[in-house]
């Protein structure tokens, strides 16, 4: 049975649901995937950095409050984070990162890929800075080194959009996507519809794991306008900046205005959306639009998403599910590493997985 040995960077709401899915799922995961899991290294802001070449016993972590973890009094432990020696060093398959994105610049974590990448291993990611800012830079380290690096979860958690772009609607002509793309500012539009205000909303979409660490980016609309870059990018094969998208949020938007638009039976959503021009450039926005209760997107609600492709030849496809949760996020990152297994265990006479997938890149 293959085993990967994985490195967590970052355990937050994230990587502690990965550690609970490889906790309570590992036999059935053995069985049904061919593969198992052990984790070897965990670095966190807070908690400093665990290292057990053996395998960490999760059970332990797992049951201790997330703000008491503290790893320096533990065999293999230390207050800080030596994420870089960590991931560099320490003998690991995979580098999952789960840290907090940055929208401005993608550190630290673009640093913690590119260094895992670097060091000839895995990367998987739920985190959009890396992926949104510098993803072409990456992907084409990872292709040198003949090495998986997958991020399913940066759009729409784990629901497959990257995914079923890249590899069920392959061969079809990508034309636009457009899509409720953040699961904390669509719950909370839904709860002003419902007469809560806005502080009371963010508080409560915190709560429930939705919102980033500075929810800043869910309300001002930058969250969405990372996954309109990705999507941009790594579908319409276009190789924008974050500021080609253009960007509004939530916060001006008021109980009262939501509830009045609901009279007249529409419905406020933050819609990104990507375009493919006649000339091959592409329109990249995020806008705030009060959609008619027909349209395919009003009814989408709470931390549901939903991401529309517009094709050639089956005109549009719809995904929807959950785009954020912690556990719904985690098995984003479970996806990845099967698809890292499967791109590594190919037939020899089945086109491997990696090739197929840059070959379906534009650019
Ligand atoms: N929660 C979701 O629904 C969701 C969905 C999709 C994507 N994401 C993305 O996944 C990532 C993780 O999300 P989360 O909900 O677990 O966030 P979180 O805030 O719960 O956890 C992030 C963890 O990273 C740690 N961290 C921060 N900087 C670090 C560093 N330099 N070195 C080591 N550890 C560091 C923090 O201490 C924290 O424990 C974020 O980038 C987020 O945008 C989250
Ligand atoms: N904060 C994000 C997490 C998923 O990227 C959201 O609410 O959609």
């Amino acid at each position: 049975m293959v085993r990967y040995d994985l490195a967590l960077i970052g355990f937050g709401g994230v990587n502690r649901a990965l550690a609970e899915l490889i906790s309570q799922r590992g036999d059935r995961l053995a069985e049904e995937l061919g593969f198992t899991l052990r984790v070897v290294a965990i670095t966190d802001l807070r908690a400093g950095s665990l290292v057990d070449t053996d395998g960490i016993d999760l059970a332990p972590l797992l049951a201790a409050e997330p703000g008491e973890l503290d790893f320096s009094g533990l065999t293999g432990g230390n207050a800080d984070p030596r994420s870089e020696w960590v991931i560099r060093e320490v003998p690991a398959d995979i580098v999952v990162e789960a840290t907090f994105t940055n929208p401005t610049d993608g550190e630290p974590a673009l640093s913690h890929v590119r260094w895992a990448l670097e060091a000839g291993k895995h990367v998987c990611t739920t985190n959009k800075g890396p992926v949104a800012l510098a993803g072409r830079a990456l992907r084409v380290l990872a292709e040198q080194r003949g090495i998986g690096f997958e991020f399913e979860g940066a759009v729409l958690s784990g629901t497959p959009v990257l995914r079923t772009a890249q590899r069920l609607l392959a061969g079809l002509e990508i034309t636009g996507v457009q899509g409720i793309m953040n699961g904390t500012s669509n719950y909370i539009l839904g709860r002003l519809e419902e007469g809560i205000e806005l502080p009371a909303a963010i508080a409560e979409a915190q709560e429930l794991g939705y919102a980033e660490a500075d929810p800043t980016a869910d309300i001002e609309g930058h969250d969405v306008q990372l996954k309109v870059l990705i999507l941009a990018n790594e579908i319409l094969g276009a190789d924008l900046r974050r500021a080609d998208v253009c960007c509004e949020g939530i916060s001006s938007v008021t109980p009262q205005e939501v509830q009045d638009a609901v009279t007249k039976g529409l419905h406020w959503k933050l819609v990104g959306s990507a375009t493919l021009r006649a000339d091959g450039t592409v329109d990249a926005r995020v806008a705030l639009l009060a959609l008619p209760a027909h349209h395919p997107l009003a009814g989408i609600s709470g931390p549901l998403n939903a991401v529309t492709f517009h094709t050639d030849l089956l005109g549009s496809v719809t995904v929807s599910g959950p785009g954020a949760g912690r556990m719904e996020t985690a098995y984003a990152l479970l996806s990845d590493i099967i698809a890292i297994h499967q791109g590594r265990h190919a037939d020899d006479d089945t086109a491997p997985l990696y090739p197929v997938l840059q070959e379906t890149h534009r650019g």
